[in-house]
């Protein structure tokens, strides 16, 4: 019999055969199984531990588990240890254990008494400070910051920003380290280290996010090592998403193996070829267009809740299933199903993944849900047979497996829409603060459409362009055939009014702009992006040091004892440890950008030559793979904020002009947003509502 403990469950993989339990002579592990209930700690010495994975995360096998990877060994032995003391085991194993061989009231206290010496050994192994070796003491490794790991985890992932900066202060060096749960984490700062950093190519990404990630941002990315990358990377190769990961459910999103991610990023190339943005040009503008539509002619709106909306709905556009995207109440579900996910992201669930709290189990359930959502589309459209233009309907015709296509939508869904939805929030934010930097963009995009809105040029009927001139505008389905057909069906601009056309005439000049002028011929909507990246971008690079090549079989058994130490900014960073950079370090210095909290996307030093003085969308051998996409959807966007609304002005909750716009929160690593209530936008179209 096959005992099962459910959530409490340790899992072991990589077994070729079950494993047999002395204590319940039932009991087995199997590949994949549960740990049985009332393994004893003895017992589970006696397993031949070493050959298996046990991994304490409830979804663990999403990441090809080595067993070279040490430094996490004793960690998730005794994780599988106390989590079966405490849940499962405890009283049920050792309490009529130690009664068939103790008086009762004996038995009980001894039964009493071994989880709290196991918990307090458990405690003082994971939790106590590292005593400073040798090595430590002479000035090759970085300085430790002083203090218990206890005390770094909560401000580590509540309050990173500060966190980080304290701990340079604390050091007083560019480079410190600290341990989350004794593992090394270096935190690195200093062109030197940043030039090293970005250089390196034995820093694992994936490894590194798995790990610190957690209440982040991730900023937002979906990351894992490159195609490129060695035959080891290949196998380290992780589904996540910085600051985000999608929890891992058996049998669902278990199984993505290297091969299958890097096919998943292939795809998203060919998402972002000339001509798959050219045909989402006018999806992305038309959905853009419904959702502010819904805002009214005037009003008062958050930027930091109806800006992501708007950005997730282009995203499902570009990353999901059509039906998705016309389905307004089902793109609503997928958001909150996905802000579960962050929510659900705690200090806790990031350490104690195998922990089964509720905020865990909600994460899960999302997870599934999200999951249930795209799949049924999937096995519908499969079903139904009918073909759609969009963009997985290209993985579908290349054949992919179901996991890849899922694997695809999940995934870059939440990658694409965090990040870029952060990005646009600010970005509205700060043009509502900004209005000669409005001005110029707007007069930028209508330039864009005097010189390539052929639509609007060749009409019989005269009438007024969002360029400003009169025009006439008949033939423009004549002249764009091509892009008309890919258009949805509810985009048919409207009959424009002379003096105050609608929004979905402003759409159809927009989309007439073709993808080169998007992409080469708008300076100043580029230098708005690159300035909102760098002020409101509160992203920390993390990786592992995962040293990638070992010859001899020596080296392949121990790769820890022989790897090569590796130096970041004249430091040495041993094999297995963490390291992060803060985008904060190069994007917020005063040396590198003056008054550098000051959003000026005039700003003189943005040409500045140091190296990786900008690295908004990656730097090095990480760049960010959604970037040509991301782009554009916030330029489309932008163009159709700025042209579309007559006023945009921050103001506070009563409604009155803000004298300031709020800082940008580095320590909210997921959205960067200002305290609640602290910035709202009003708002007041140029052009009517269109009847939806
Ligand atoms: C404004 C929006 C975006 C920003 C600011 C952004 C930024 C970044 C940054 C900074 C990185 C490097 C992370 C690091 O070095 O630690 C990155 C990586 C990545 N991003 Fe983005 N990103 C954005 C949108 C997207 C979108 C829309 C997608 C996909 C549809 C995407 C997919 C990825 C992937 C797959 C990686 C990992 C690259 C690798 O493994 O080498 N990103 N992104």
């Amino acid at each position: 019999m096959e005992k099962r403990t459910g959530l409490f469950s340790a899992r072991v993989r990589s077994s070729p055969r079950p494993v047999s339990l002395p204590f319940i002579p039932t009991g087995k592990i199997r590949p994949g199984g549960s740990l049985a209930l009332g393994l004893g700690v003895r017992r589970l010495q006696q397993v031949e531990i070493p050959i298996y994975r046990i991994c304490p995360c409830p979804a663990p096998s999403l990441v090809p588990h080595k067993a070279s990877h040490f430094p996490l060994y004793p960690r998730v032995v005794s994780c599988a240890v106390i989590t079966n003391l405490f849940m499962t085991m405890y009283p049920l194993g050792f309490l009529p254990l130690f009664c068939t061989f103790l008086p009762y009231s004996v038995a009980v206290n001894a039964a009493l008494l071994v989880p709290v010496i196991v918990l307090a050994v458990w405690s003082y192994a994971v939790f106590a400070p590292r005593p400073s070796s040798a090595k430590d003491a002479d000035d090759v490794y970085p300085v430790h910051l002083p203090g218990s790991s206890l005390a770094h985890i909560l401000p580590f992932f509540q309050r990173r920003f500060d966190f980080i900066n304290q701990g340079f202060e604390l050091a007083g060096q560019a480079i410190y380290q600290f341990s989350l749960l004794r593992n090394p984490v270096i935190v690195l700062s200093g062109e030197a280290a940043r030039r090293d950093f970005f250089q390196a190519k034995d820093l694992d990404l994936g490894a590194g996010f798995r790990f610190l990630s957690g209440a982040v941002r991730s900023r937002n990315t979906f990351c894992c090592r490159t195609p490129s990358s060695s035959s080891r990377d290949r196998s380290q190769l992780t589904l996540t998403v910085p600051s985000l990961q999608i929890p891992m459910l058996p049998g669902v999103t278990t199984d993505l193996g290297p091969g299958r991610v890097a096919l998943i990023y292939k795809r998203l190339a060919t998402t972002q070829t000339s001509e798959s943005l050219s045909r989402l040009i006018p999806q992305i503008l038309e959905d853009s267009r419904r959702t502010i539509n819904a805002w009214g002619n005037s009003g008062i709106l958050d930027p930091f809740d109806r800006v992501p909306e708007l950005i997730f709905q282009t995203s499902v556009r570009s990353l999901a299933f059509s039906e998705l995207a016309e389905d307004p109440a089902t793109v609503k579900r997928l958001r909150e199903l996905y802000d579960t996910l962050d929510t659900a992201t705690t200090p806790a669930t990031v350490l104690f993944p195998w922990l089964p709290s509720p905020t865990a189990v909600r994460k899960l359930l999302a997870t599934k849900r999200i999951y249930d959502i795209i799949g049924k589309t999937l096995d519908d459209r499969m079903k139904n047979g009918i073909a759609r233009d969009d963009t997985p309907q290209m993985l579908i015709d290349a054949g992919d497996e179901r996991m890849i296509i899922i694997g695809f939508v999940m995934g870059l869904l939440v990658a694409g829409a965090r990040s870029t939805g952060t990005t646009a929030s600010w970005l509205i934010t700060f043009l509502s603060g900004h209005p000669e930097w409005r001005e110029k963009a707007a007069d930028e995009v209508r330039r864009l459409i005097m010189n390539h809105a052929a639509q609007l040029r060749c009409s019989s009927e005269p009438r007024t362009t969002f360029a400003g001139s009169t025009e006439d505008a008949s033939c423009s389905a004549q002249d764009q055939p091509e892009r008309q057909s890919h258009q949805p069906p509810s985009s048919a601009p409207a009959e424009p009014s002379p003096a105050s056309p609608p929004l979905s005439s402003l759409t159809a000049s927009l989309a007439s702009i073709p993808l080169s002028a998007w992409e080469n011929d708008t300076p100043v909507l580029d230098s708005l992006i690159r300035e909102t990246l760098r002020v409101a971008e509160p992203h920390v690079a993390m990786r592992q040091y995962l040293p990638l090549s070992h010859s001899s079989e020596k080296e392949v058994r121990a790769p820890h004892a022989y790897a090569k130490t590796l130096y970041l900014g004249g430091r040495a960073i041993p094999p297995g440890a963490y390291v992060m950079y803060p985008f904060s370090d190069v994007h917020l210095s005063s040396d590198v950008y003056q008054n550098p909290w000051r959003w000026d996307p005039g700003r003189a030093e943005m040409g500045l030559k140091a190296p990786y003085s900008y690295v908004g969308m990656g730097a090095g051998t990480t760049i960010c793979q959604g970037k040509r996409l991301a782009t554009l959807e916030l330029k489309l966007v932008t163009a159709q904020v700025v042209l579309g609304f007559g006023e945009l002005r921050a103001v506070d909750a009563r409604g009155l002009p803000l004298p300031e716009l709020p800082r940008p929160n580095w320590n909210d690593v997921l959205t960067c947003k200002p305290p609640p209530g602290s910035c709202y936008v009003r708002f007041e179209r140029t052009v009517e509502v269109d009847a939806l």
